[in-house]
């Protein structure tokens, strides 16, 4: 039986399974999207904290073993759509993202556009990506990446190629490092597959999550420090989800970003960025400004 998986950041929490007894297809013809454009606001204390943790790390990362680790922000706006609006008008404006509404009595309801692919498997072949360096698209400008954006991907292409061979897969092959479209954010993107069985993704998954894309390097120094300084709780920001389908040997995990938490009047926003030694806290800001924005314009 498929079942479906909806997992918070840090992996000692409960994750929530959900067996599927049906599953629907539908398909979805995109419309030009009824949203409320809603702008986030800039509000002083919030990029007077975020700078401030941002200049902090990047003193660390100078100073210590850290390499990269990813800092990120919750920011809540004023719902002005029901759910299913929210979801029509998710599904209007980004669709090559993956979309997702999760909704479960013990967790609440979620809603995002996913642009990154933590594993999928089919016909014994895993395909995965490593997803970093944010800049805004801009029309008719050609797109060149700086040395940071450049550096720190390579961290995140190093270290899963390096999780996929302590998880014992096989034909590691990596792509050409390519600039791919999320919404009005263009990011770099290395695809990567690899041969393994089915019965080996869980322990894929566990050498995968969280890679440096959403925690940092050396891991366990970057969980620590983002714990220790973040001051909110991730909850289910860059955990992960998806689905698994043992009888058909198939499944797609997704890294839980550009996501939101739905409550009753309000909405509650994620997003962040990774942060090395070269980072501009000012530039920082301005990126998780970016990435909040495209889940703000349309609640
Ligand atoms: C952490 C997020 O995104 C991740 C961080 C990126 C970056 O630092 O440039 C880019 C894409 C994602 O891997 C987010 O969207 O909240």
């Amino acid at each position: 039986m498929a079942y479906a998986i909806f997992s918070k950041f840090q992996k000692s929490e409960d994750q929530i399974f959900v067996y599927a007894e049906v599953i629907q297809e539908f398909e979805w013809s995109v419309e030009v999207t009824k949203a409320s454009h809603q702008s986030i606001s800039s509000n002083s204390e919030a990029r007077k904290d975020h700078e401030k943790l941002v200049s902090d790390a990047v003193q660390t990362i100078r100073n210590t073993e850290l390499q990269k680790v990813v800092l990120s922000r919750k920011e809540s706006v004023v719902r002005n759509h029901s759910d299913i609006q929210i979801l029509e008008n998710l599904l209007d404006s980004y669709p090559i993202a993956n979309c997702y509404f999760f909704y479960h009595p013990a967790v609440g309801k979620w809603m995002g556009a996913t642009p990154e692919t933590l594993l999928s498997y089919k016909n014994g072949v895993l395909q995965t990506m490593s997803l970093a360096g944010t800049q805004k698209l801009q029309n008719g400008v050609k797109v060149t990446w700086g040395k940071k954006e450049k550096q720190e991907q390579n961290l995140v292409t190093d270290f899963i190629i390096s999780a996929l061979q302590i998880a014992g897969v096989e034909k590691i092959k990596s792509g050409e490092t390519e600039t791919v479209q999320a919404g009005n954010l263009l990011h770099l993107r290395t695809q990567i597959q690899a041969t393994t069985t089915f019965y080996n993704l869980q322990n894929c998954i566990n050498e995968l999550h969280p890679t440096p894309a959403v925690c940092g390097l050396p891991r366990s120094i970057a969980l620590k420090y983002i714990l220790d300084h973040e001051n909110y709780d991730r909850s289910f920001y860059t955990g992960y989800l998806g689905w698994n389908d043992p009888q058909s040997q198939t499944a797609d995990y997704y890294v839980n970003l550009r996501c939101m938490e739905l409550q009753e009047d309000a909405i509650q926003l994620y997003a962040g960025g990774g942060i090395t030694a070269m980072s501009d806290p000012t530039a920082e800001f301005e990126e998780v400004q970016n990435k909040l924005l495209t889940m703000a314009s349309i609640v």
